[in-house]
């Protein structure tokens, strides 16, 4: 009896540590691709944003968290691969800012959509006389980072062409990768294609989430970063998001890989 009524304030505290380190490296709360999708639906028509707008500050987001990893000083050459959806629009929006910076973005851009927002997107490269390449093998040779704004939260099944080719060079590449808001291939709720398909060996080491890290973040092991600095309270609080606190003049928040405070 007495060996219990020692030891129980030790048990006490004991618990109280396990639950204090509990509430710390809990993630913020996930997205599912379902989710993301109803929630973009959502700021677009009660929100009354547009989806410039949205595309806009995601492609700011991703400019200033490639700008924190990847200092000019570490090589101004950055490769953008673009993918035929809003995914690939943020990666042009990225490189516009990322050109301003001073940096000199190469885009590697092979099914162009007719859409015009993507083509006031890719014209606004070109008059900043940004060059697009069809080769992505050979444009990776000769860069310093890489933008992977292929395939967001809308991608599913397995790759298909042209990009195939695209995911076995990332995965192969020992240039440093930045995924916007998915690594390209990945399943959004369950991370990483089976071992042996395409993308499995693909790990990126900079992660960008777009208004919520998305369920495949808890296989991310690289430095994470959320971004998309538009979402309300109210929004955040119907789709139960703890959102970071974003700093200052800053449109990213840097996390824990899978998304816990740091
Ligand atoms: N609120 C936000 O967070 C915002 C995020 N944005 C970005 O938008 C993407 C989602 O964009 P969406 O157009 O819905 O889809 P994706 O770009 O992910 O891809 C669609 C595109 O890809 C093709 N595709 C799908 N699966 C495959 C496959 N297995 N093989 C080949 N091709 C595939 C599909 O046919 C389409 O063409 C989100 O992740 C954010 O990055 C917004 O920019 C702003 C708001
Ligand atoms: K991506």
């Amino acid at each position: 009896m007495r060996y219990v009524v020692d030891f129980e304030p030790f048990y006490f505290h004991l618990l109280g540590l396990y639950f204090f380190l509990c509430i710390l490296l809990t993630p913020w709360q996930t997205l599912s691709a379902k989710a993301a999708a109803a929630l973009d639906k959502e700021l677009m028509s009660t929100g009354a944003f547009s989806i410039d707008q949205l595309m806009e500050l995601a492609g700011l987001s991703v400019s200033q968290a490639v700008y924190r990893v990847h200092p000019l000083s570490k090589g101004p050459r950055i490769l953008v691969a673009v993918g035929p959806g809003n995914n690939g629009g943020d990666g042009l929006v990225a490189a516009r800012h990322l050109r301003h910076y001073g940096y000199h973005p190469t885009i590697y851009y092979p099914k162009r959509s007719k859409n015009e927002l993507y083509q006031r997107l890719a014209k606004q490269l070109e008059d900043l006389e940004v060059p697009f390449v069809d080769n992505f093998p050979a444009a990776l040779g000769s860069t310093d980072h890489v933008v992977d704004a292929i395939f967001g939260f809308s991608f599913s099944g397995e790759v298909r062409e042209p990009f195939p080719a695209v995911i076995r060079a990332l995965e192969e590449t020992r240039v440093p990768v930045t995924s916007v808001d998915a690594p390209s291939s990945w399943n959004i709720e369950d991370g990483p294609p089976p071992s042996g398909a395409i993308g499995s060996a693909f790990n990126p080491d900079v992660l960008v989430s777009l208004t919520a890290p998305k369920p495949l973040v808890k296989h991310f092991k690289g430095r994470h970063f959320v971004g998309g600095r538009f979402v309300t309270p109210a929004i955040a609080k119907k789709y139960d998001l703890d959102l970071p606190e974003y700093e200052g003049i800053d449109q990213v928040v840097e996390v824990g890989p899978s998304g816990q405070k740091l």
